[in-house]
């Protein structure tokens, strides 16, 4: 007879804060090489809050590992050009290491474009079409944060992933593309689902990992896991406020308790994949300031 018992928590706050330790631990040696401490530069453009508190967050942490923190901040107002001529005053700055762009940009800019002027060097959040072109290559370069964060939770709860089944849902250039590659890379059988994906329910019933990217809250139901998979929720959704309060419940993509009763391990929302994006980001930094100063990569992240 089984009993089902509930999954485990993937604590990710945990392990971002063993990770943001070990990154600061490496600043001092840096520092000494180079004579300057490792630089993030964010850019954030009109005044979306959310975004606005999770540049707050970064910016923290950054200070908090011994690095240099950088905020520029242009009106919603402002035209390609500006965006533009910012980044490249960031590109030809010899104190900035890591470049983050901040996403969504107000709708009258283009994206794609704003992202390409980047330095492939100092792109550490993997978004350039230089960084996607070496991850799809399997070239040594920028893996974006949150899937990188992803891809050391399952490493950490499952060892090693060849031959698993992972179904990943949503393909965005941040999360959804570059996770299918990275588990590509890992040896796992990856399939890619999205809005126009037939039975997805069932596709996800075949999952050893599920990794959810959609913007959806609570869309993937703890019917469509099997017994004993791995969910990795990325989702961060706030839901409308209930009986007053002043905010309402930050939800993920997945419904926890559903999953929960019949997955291995499922990371929670929110301490699940937010903090490894932030820590990762971190990582990525401490990366590209060692490559651009020319030295090895650090060891051990
Ligand atoms: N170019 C770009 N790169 C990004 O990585 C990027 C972006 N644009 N635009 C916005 C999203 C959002 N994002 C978050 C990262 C961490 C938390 C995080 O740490 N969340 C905590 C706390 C959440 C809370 O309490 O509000 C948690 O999940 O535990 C949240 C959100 C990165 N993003």
């Amino acid at each position: 007879m089984s009993v089902a018992t509930e999954a485990r928590i993937i604590d990710g706050k945990a392990f971002a804060a063993g990770l943001r330790a070990r990154i600061a631990g490496a600043v001092p040696a840096f520092e000494a090489a180079t004579g300057r401490v490792p630089g993030l530069a964010v850019v954030l453009v009109g005044d979306d809050p959310a975004s606005a508190v999770y540049v707050g967050s970064k910016g923290k942490a950054t200070v908090a590992a011994g690095m240099a923190s950088f905020e520029h901040r242009l009106p919603a107002t402002a035209n390609q050009e500006e965006v533009e001529a910012l980044l490249a005053s960031l590109n030809a700055d010899p104190a900035v290491d890591g470049i983050l762009l901040q996403l969504p940009l107000p709708g009258h800019l283009d994206e794609q474009r704003a992202v390409a002027t980047i330095d492939p060097e100092k792109d550490i959040d993997g978004l350039t079409p230089v960084s996607a072109g070496r991850l799809a290559l399997g070239i040594p370069g920028m893996v974006p944060c949150t899937p990188y964060g992803c891809l050391l939770l399952l490493q950490d709860v499952l060892g090693d992933l060849g031959g698993k089944d992972a179904v990943v849902i949503g393909r965005s250039i941040l999360v959804g593309k570059p996770m299918a590659a990275l588990l590509l890379g890992a040896n796992c059988t990856v399939t890619m689902a999205h809005s126009r994906t037939r039975d997805l329910p069932d596709l996800v019933r075949r999952a050893d990992i599920v990794v959810a990217a959609v913007g959806r809250p609570e869309m993937v139901k703890g019917d469509w896991i099997k017994p004993g998979a791995v969910v990795i929720d990325v989702g961060i959704n706030r839901l409308p406020p209930e009986g007053g309060a002043a905010k309402g419940r930050l939800v993920g993509d997945v419904d926890y308790a559903g999953a929960a009763a019949v997955a291995d391990a499922i990371t929670p929302v929110p301490g699940g994949v937010g903090p490894m994006t932030i820590a990762c980001l971190l990582r990525n930094t401490l990366v590209a300031a060692h490559r651009r100063a020319g030295l090895a990569d650090p060891e051990g992240f």
